[in-house]
């Protein structure tokens, strides 16, 4: 196989055999050959596919089109009925829940045994391990059984091994779907690093997921390849077909200027001009302090000491209403003198998305505020809230020293606020915009 090449998949089937009854088993194994008491279901049918080393393929399809299957027969969890598969480099794998650990054995235990079925000495598993146990951040339970954890700790705790087996390929079933925000937000930047060297195949159903982390996307439908290319183009194509089943053969993504109209007739007005019941976007949202448990690096020369969400407008204590005026307030100490401190924050989706945020750069450049060691400070950004669909998000908080072309970061906190999003009726996009009007008319 070509050394660019990181996975390479030939004709490759898996066929199942399904017997109706247990005894029909036995009576195939008694009777071999001479009659079968088995159906054949092909859950994969002649799939050849080529993935180049550093690229990153999201894997899409409709449940049971064989998408997993596919990544057990890539990690050599399952056998190919035919077929052929080569890898070039280490594949670490998170398939579904439930493989891969022995559930009698504490976390400790299994991350050791897992360690070393992907090559590690004894040795390396004891040097990574407090670096393992911190990312997996399941506290006392790493010393249970992983029978008695909930899915979230599993993936959690499987997660920490994968990223720290020095994997050239990783192979992802759906893992980030059951991460709380703070630990999805981890792993996509493990992800996001692990991109620029290594080979990433990921099957989700959710497709910003695969929009934000894939290049390419391959599209699996009833055990056969459907569709394969750039992750955008077969995101669109699996829309366009999902649409179509829900919909019927009407349902296009055709841009509405394909179709140009001259004159307009507008639906009968009623005595309210419109209905505004649907577009109701309001969405609240309750934060949570999150600074101790914060992810992030310090350099040591200060420090953020706080970071808060008020309400200007006092609805309630730690709700907050889409749309309403709030302030972030962010303290810090500065542990050496600092010529220029510049306060920051962003907020960001689950995935990692950046939002919006600001910092007080602009402030700074123009009208730069010293202070000394020891020095307490901070910056508050006023500004109304924007309406966020239902979700949990985070807000980064981060403190630098210097001016725009010459800045060094002090402290950086990816999650130093989770907001959790609840009640919002927003059904499309990242954020509600308040309609002012909505109208439904014809062309003629
Ligand atoms: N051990 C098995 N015995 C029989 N059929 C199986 C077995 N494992 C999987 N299948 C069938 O193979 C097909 C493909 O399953 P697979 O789990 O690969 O689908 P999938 O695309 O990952 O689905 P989902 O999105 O629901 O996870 C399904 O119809 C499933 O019922």
């Amino acid at each position: 196989m070509c050394s660019d090449v990181a996975i390479k998949v030939s004709n490759l089937s898996k066929c199942y055999l399904i017997y109706d009854r247990p005894q029909d088993r036995l009576k195939q194994m008694l009777f071999r050959g001479k009659r079968q008491y088995y159906k054949e279901f092909w859950a994969l049918d002649s799939v050849s596919l080529e993935v180049k080393r550093g690229e990153t393929v999201g894997i899409i399809g409709r449940n049971g089109s064989g998408k997993s299957t596919l990544l057990q027969l890539v990690c050599g969890t399952l056998n190919a009925t035919s077929g052929e598969i080569t890898t070039n480099g280490k594949v670490a794998a998170l398939l579904e829940l439930g493989s891969g650990f022995n559930p009698e054995f504490t976390g400790r235990e299994n991350v050791y045994m897992s360690a070393s079925i992907y090559g590690l000495t004894k040795q390396q598993v004891d040097d990574r391990y407090s670096q393992i146990e911190a990312f997996a951040d399941i506290g006392e339970h790493i010393d249970q059984p992983v029978k008695n954890y909930s899915s979230g700790m599993y993936v959690r705790l499987a997660f920490a091994v994968i990223a720290h087996v020095d994997a050239d390929i990783l192979v992802i079933d759906e893992a980030l779907a059951v991460g709380d925000a703070v630990f999805t937000q981890k792993c996509m930047r493990f992800i996001r690093n692990f991109k620029k060297n290594g080979t990433l195949l990921f099957v989700s159903h959710d497709m910003s997921s695969v929009l934000n982390l894939c290049q390419h996307a391959i599209w699996l439908h009833q055990g056969n390849l459907r569709q394969a290319g750039p992750a955008k183009e077969i995101a669109e194509s699996y829309l366009q077909y999902t649409l179509q089943e829900v919909y019927g053969d009407n349902a296009s993504l055709k841009s509405i200027s394909d179709e140009p109209g001259e004159n307009v007739e507008r639906a009968e007005e009623t005595d309210t001009p419109t209905d505004f019941a649907l577009l109701n976007y309001d969405s609240q949202m309750q934060v949570s302090d999150n600074l101790n448990d914060a992810n992030g690096w310090k350099s040591g020369s200060g420090e953020i000491l706080s970071a808060s969400l008020e309400s200007l407008s006092g609805v309630s204590e730690n709700v907050y209403v889409g749309g309403e005026t709030v302030r972030i307030r962010i303290r810090a100490v500065a542990h050496v003198a600092f010529d220029q401190p510049i306060l920051g924050f962003l907020l960001r989706d689950r995935l990692g998305q950046d939002l919006f945020g600001e910092n007080t750069l602009a402030f700074t450049h123009i009208k730069p505020m010293p202070v000394a060691a020891g020095e307490v400070f901070e910056a508050y950004f006023t500004f109304r809230l924007p309406m966020l669909p239902n979700g949990q998000y985070v807000v980064m908080t981060s403190l630098a020293n210097g001016d725009l072309y010459n800045n060094v970061q002090h402290h950086w906190l990816h999650d130093a606020l989770i907001l959790n999003v609840s009640s919002s009726t927003i059904r499309w996009g990242l954020v509600g915009v308040p309609f002012d009007e909505v109208v439904l008319q014809k062309l003629t």
